[in-house]
């Protein structure tokens, strides 16, 4: 796998069954052990504030609102392409910084590919009737198609949960598969949408479908949902990810999706990325955080390390 945003296509496999369907998920265990894990892990003064540059170049920068304009899309363009303050770079003595990528809805990519021409940051478009992916398939398929003509290079599809809330997992299977398809060779990404899937045990099935499908990555959320990213729902995505890895060889990506907010939190998926994966995924061509609002906290905790004092929008410290 290179080290930078370009990450070869998954494969996938065949529909394969027997990797999943006894699987059964201790959801206690895996709170105990998130639970411990960031507890028991700290990253403190320049360390962390390598980490929080590292977090950076993992955010893929989201706007996806209602209200979303050409105007809002360019905006979060320019901050992409400068994340942190030039004062802070020098003191940090970083030369150069983006994020993974800017995240926006279909209609919204060509502002983005626009706005970030020249920069190497990649437009990903959500599309297949995100965020509920209720709509025919071959319209869904069809907007993938849209969005990749429109010049996304990774595409955020949306499970259809009903078929993972009634185990139809075949069915699951050829849906994600013919997403792959309609992608081309823009990566994908599939939002196995978590919060709706009800038990761990689902999450677990739904994570290896999608990865057999061939998904390049998988993704928790869409950020709409009741309960979004959560760190035992991301340990259990992890050691589904691990074992398609020890199956198959393939290199999947991960990337955790709303209501990650702060620093701390960009700590804390980071810590459970290592812990679980090693350095080699905290790397933005295999680890993706969806965020509208983590990179201005992680700003203010990075000025707060090198000035000492936080910006009028003070923030509590990073614990
Ligand atoms: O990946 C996309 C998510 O919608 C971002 O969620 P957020 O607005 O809670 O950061």
């Amino acid at each position: 796998m290179s080290e930078n945003h370009t990450f070869p296509r998954m494969t996938g496999t065949s529909f394969t069954p027997a990797w999943f369907e006894n699987i059964t998920v201790n959801t206690p265990a895996a709170d105990r052990r998130t639970a411990s894990l960031t507890a028991r892990r700290t990253v403190k003064k320049d360390w962390q504030a390598a980490w929080l540059a590292r977090a950076i170049t993992c955010i893929d920068l989201t706007t996806l609102a209602g209200d979303d304009t050409a105007g809002r899309v360019q905006r979060l363009c320019a901050k992409a392409r400068q994340p942190l303050r030039a004062d802070l770079m020098a003191a940090l003595g970083l030369d150069h910084l983006t994020v993974g990528a800017v995240c926006v809805y279909p209609t919204m990519v060509p502002h983005a590919v626009k706005a970030l021409e020249g920069s190497g940051i990649p437009v990903a478009s959500v599309a297949t009737g995100f965020p509920a992916g209720l709509t025919p398939l071959p319209l869904r398929l069809a907007e993938i198609r849209y969005a990749v003509d429109q010049g996304a290079a990774e595409i955020d599809i949306v499970i259809t949960r009903e078929l993972a809330l009634t185990g139809q997992w075949q069915a699951l299977y050829d849906e994600i598969a013919q997403m792959r398809e309609a992608c081309g060779a823009a990566h994908m990404k599939a939002i196995l949408a978590t919060g709706d899937l009800k038990t761990l045990t689902n999450v677990y099935k739904a994570s290896m479908v999608a990865m057999q499908a061939g998904s390049d990555f998988i993704k928790t959320s869409t950020g709409k949902e009741e309960v979004n990213a959560t760190l035992p729902v991301s340990l259990t995505m992890l050691r589904a990810l691990r074992d398609f890895h020890d199956q198959t060889g393939q290199w999947v990506g991960f990337k955790p999706a709303g209501g990650l907010k702060t620093a701390k939190d960009a700590m804390n998926w980071l810590i459970l990325m290592k812990e679980e994966l090693g350095t080699r995924w905290m790397m933005p061509d295999l680890f993706r955080i969806g965020a509208s609002s983590m990179l201005g906290d992680i700003e203010r905790q990075l000025e707060h390390h090198v000035t000492g004092r936080y910006s009028a929008a003070n923030r509590h410290a990073l614990a």
